[in-house]
């Protein structure tokens, strides 16, 4: 069994970004500048957000985080938007999700530049992704892809199973592994709450991308040996006895799975910090599209 330790992955990657803001300084270009939207205090978007901040701060970027209260208004956040797209200094931007239930969020994704949209949620970026043209691929699908990719795992002919069908993750991921190239070239089945028998699709699977949110939900009877297994479950789950109050807890009963498995994922410490790494490596493409725009 092989980890897919995406900690370390993530630190390789953005040593690698921190080397390239250094080229770029060198040359007397402008550094990329992220800035992170946050809508209330959610205590889990606090630390992802925050997390994000200071990764740019690590590689070199410039970073603003424009925090806002919970009860803002959707005109007054779209007002932000549009401030966000025609600021000259800023790549790239995300507005952190869940946003309170006050506020439409496909009209504020619409709203986004897709220019700046490093998350890669806007339909035009969308789009692109499922007809293979160049774009924003969300983050953490990227992050998976990134994985799979470096770690070597065989994706091409085989059969691969995503459960979960959100916007975010399931749905992007299962276009991107049934593109053309590799990692891809996956034939794949895409799974959700509506799903009949998904043990037995599960049972069949070579790759099982699991983002589900509930806590150890695949276990070792529902997975084929040598299967490889990507965990993108992350539940706080309470626990009294632990500093912070809770500890975190994938979709995947590891200890089980990974008797299994040929490659699988760990959480905390797997697809995690690789969303964060593929956010970072978004915005500096952002940058060089702007630079090539001469901006
Ligand atoms: N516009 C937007 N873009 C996002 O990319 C986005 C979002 N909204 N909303 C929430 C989800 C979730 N997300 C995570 C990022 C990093 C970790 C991460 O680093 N996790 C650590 C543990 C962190 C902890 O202690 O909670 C790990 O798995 O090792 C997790 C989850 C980004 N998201």
């Amino acid at each position: 069994m092989q980890l897919l330790d995406g900690k370390k992955t993530s630190n390789d990657i953005k040593n690698e970004i921190a080397a390239e803001v250094q080229s770029i300084k060198a040359a007397g270009g402008k550094v990329p500048h992220l800035a992170a939207v946050l809508v209330g205090n959610n205590g889990a978007s606090l630390t992802y957000v925050g997390s994000k901040v200071k990764s740019c701060q690590e590689i070199g970027f410039d970073s603003t985080l424009v925090s806002l209260p919970e009860t803002i208004t959707e005109d007054e956040l779209l007002a932000k938007i549009k401030e966000l797209n025609e600021d000259d200094n800023l790549d790239g931007y995300i507005v952190q999700l869940p946003l309170p239930k006050h506020i439409d969020e496909q009209k504020i994704l619409l709203a986004i530049d897709p220019d700046k949209d490093v998350d890669g949620f806007h339909p035009t970026n969308f789009g692109r992704m499922a007809l293979e043209m160049e774009s924003f691929i969300p983050a953490t699908p990227f992050g998976i892809m990134e994985l799979l990719e470096r770690y070597k795992v065989e994706t091409a002919g085989k059969h691969t199973v995503v459960i979960g069908r959100s916007h975010i993750v399931g749905r992007p991921m299962s276009i991107l592994m049934s593109r053309k190239g590799n990692p891809g070239d996956s034939t794949v089945t895409l799974t959700h709450s509506r799903t009949k028998d998904l043990a037995e699709f599960t049972k069949n699977a070579d790759i099982i991308i699991t983002a589900l949110g509930v806590p150890e939900f695949l276990k070792a009877d529902m997975v084929k040996e040598g299967v490889t297994v990507i965990d993108v479950g992350i539940t706080r789950v309470e626990d009294a006895s632990n500093a912070k109050g809770y500890v975190i807890k994938g979709d995947v009963d590891f200890d089980g799975v990974s008797k299994k498995a040929s490659f699988i994922t760990p959480v905390p410490g797997g697809v995690g910090p690789m969303t964060i790494a593929m956010l970072l490596k978004n915005t500096l493409l952002a940058r060089k599209m702007r630079s090539a725009r001469n901006q």
